[in-house]
């Protein structure tokens, strides 16, 4: 579905990884966390990763963010016409804000790193402020605040920035399920609005179908591509279609291939 854009034409790739393959040295021997792991991702989509414990997502992740050397294989995110854009931004389960920076300041800390001017960078760090209902909370600083409120913090902090791809692990996994939800509807929301290229890491498969175009399932580790699902539940979406018939049926068919590689992961590490 979203690997085609409105005229019909393909998508360009925004990402496109080949090969990967991770391997860390322990005391215990070199081990395998991914292995030949393929994935392109077109511009636009939204694509969640859903595996076992392990099985090397935050590692795929980390490596995509240029985090993390790779032993072997390539990856390559394309960068769009316009200049200037950084190439990712990467938002984590802990919420990875200064505590010694105001709310804004903290929203604003990518476009100043950047060198945008003071003026501007205030503007726009105001309007994203505004988009998910903190601006009041503008000058407050990080403990006077909640867990959803800083984790929203770090999410617009990095799509302030303009990434040509966002890259999220588990960025709701730290919050209470209410927030959560709220959250995931704003994302939905906002992706909406933005139409980011986005690689979403989640342990939650209602996370994953309510918000990917394409849910890609990996094996125990090491981690390779077992299978991908394409969601076809229409968009825009919202919480509400949590309800379809058609969700539970994805959420199904998902579950009945990853539920074998979960048992097989907690075995590994009995
Ligand atoms: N720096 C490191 N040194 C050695 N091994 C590592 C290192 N980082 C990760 N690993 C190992 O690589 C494998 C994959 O880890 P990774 O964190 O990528 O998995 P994951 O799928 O994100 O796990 P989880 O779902 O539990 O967060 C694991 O066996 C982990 O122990």
């Amino acid at each position: 579905m979203n690997s085609m854009a409105p005229s019909g034409a393909p998508r360009a790739p925004k990402i496109v990884a080949r090969n990967v393959t991770k391997t860390y040295p322990t005391l215990a021997g070199s081990i395998t966390a991914l292995d030949d792991f393929s994935l392109d991702v077109a511009e636009g989509e939204f694509v969640c990763i859903v595996g076992p414990s392990g099985c090397g997502k935050s590692t795929f992740l980390r490596m995509l963010a240029g985090l993390e050397d790779i032993s072997f294989g390539t990856i390559d995110i394309r960068p769009g016409a316009e200049p200037g854009k950084p190439l990712n931004s990467v938002v984590f389960q802990e919420y990875a804000i200064f505590p010694w920076k105001t709310v804004i300041d903290n929203v604003a800390f990518g476009l100043q790193m950047r060198g945008v001017s003071a003026c501007e960078r205030r503007e726009t760090a105001r309007a994203w402020l505004d988009r998910v209902g903190l601006a009041k909370f503008a000058d407050y600083y990080p403990h006077q605040i909640s867990g959803g409120m800083k984790q929203r913090v770090s999410i617009i902090r990095a799509l302030a920035n303009d990434p040509e791809v966002l890259l999220m692990d588990e960025p709701l996994g730290a919050l209470d399920a209410q927030t959560r939800v709220v959250l995931q509807d704003e994302l939905l929301r906002i992706w909406e609005e933005t139409r980011k290229t986005v690689v979403y890491i989640t342990h939650s498969l209602d996370e994953a179908v309510l918000l990917g175009d394409r849910v890609i399932l990996m094996s125990a580790q090491p981690g390779r591509r077992l299978a991908i699902f394409e969601i076809d539940l229409p968009r825009p979406r919202t919480i509400d279609a949590m309800n379809m018939p058609r969700f539970a049926e994805h959420r199904a068919e998902i579950w009945e291939r990853l539920s074998s590689e979960v048992t097989r992961a907690m075995e590994m590490q009995q």
